[in-house]
């Protein structure tokens, strides 16, 4: 397949390298040293598009590949406000569309085991429930998607939790109180750490912890590669639910 790489930065590159593995060719790279290269008519030689950039720019290279006709696999996080409109639109106007808060097997693993975990926890009140995401400190989002999914997941199937707050622990701002029925999930920054999160459950007299810790993000780049293969010659709009078998 054609690809281009919207965002040739660390997944960017860590894509490249797993694309060119598996026999694809990558024909566009975009990053902010050649944003001129970035039109319609460059993104309809590619059979389709992985866009991992920023949530300010993501949106914009949504649109452009609508425009083109390209399919395009999205794993920018930081958007999911807008993304009830961009699911009307794909739907609309007959376009191709994949995205995940998280392209990794085992975090996607991790996502059903824990709405399992929730359903059960649902009948133990004892259990308070938090949770916490780590990651690099160059990341521009927080809470991460792919800790927004896992509440989305906690709140889905636990009738004493109704929706989530986000603390950036960086030391600026104390943790703040939040009503019984929030989860919080708490964001920690540290140095070159690709991305760990725990659901916790905690009684007064133990705890269970469901953890991913990614050592690399090897798994983030071959999910996305597999999601654009699969995506060939599909229209509409997908997420990893549909790739997988569970
Ligand atoms: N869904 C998933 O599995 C994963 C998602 N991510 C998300 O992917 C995004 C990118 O992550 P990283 O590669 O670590 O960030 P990064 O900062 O290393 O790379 C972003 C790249 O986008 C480029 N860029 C700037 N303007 C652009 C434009 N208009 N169009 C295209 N590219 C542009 C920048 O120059 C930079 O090279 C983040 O939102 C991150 O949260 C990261 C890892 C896994
Ligand atoms: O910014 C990152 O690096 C990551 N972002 C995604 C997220 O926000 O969940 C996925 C992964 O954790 C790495």
């Amino acid at each position: 397949m054609k690809i281009a790489l919207l965002g040739y930065g660390k997944m960017g590159k860590e894509i490249e390298q797993i694309a060119l593995q598996r026999g694809h060719e990558i024909v566009l790279k975009i990053n902010d040293t050649n944003l001129d290269e970035l039109t319609v008519e460059n993104l309809r030689k590619a059979d389709v598009a992985i866009e991992f950039s920023m949530p300010s720019t993501v949106l914009g290279n949504i649109d452009l590949c609508f425009q083109a006709g390209t399919p395009i696999v999205v794993g920018t996080t930081g958007w999911y406000d807008q993304f009830e409109n961009i699911k009307t639109r794909c739907a609309e106007e007959g376009k191709t569309l994949f995205h995940a808060t998280n392209f990794s097997i085992g975090v996607n693993i991790t996502f059903h085991i824990n709405k399992v975990l929730a359903k059960i926890m649902n009948g133990f009140n004892e259990y308070e429930v938090e949770m916490e995401e780590i990651h690099h400190t160059q990341k521009l989002d927080h809470p991460s998607g792919t800790a927004i999914t896992l509440a989305e997941g906690v709140i889905e199937h636990m009738e004493r939790k109704k929706g989530f707050q986000a603390w950036l622990n960086d030391g600026t701002e104390a943790k703040p109180e939040v009503s019984a029925d929030t989860l919080l999930i708490e964001a920690l920054r540290q140095e070159a750490v690709p991305g760990t999160h725990t659901v916790s459950y905690i009684s007064s007299i133990d705890r269970i912890d469901l953890r991913h810790e990614a050592f690399n993000r090897k798994g983030f780049a071959t999910g996305a590669v597999i999601a654009a293969e699969w995506l060939k010659d599909k229209k509409g709009i997908f997420t990893m639910k549909d790739l997988l078998s569970f």
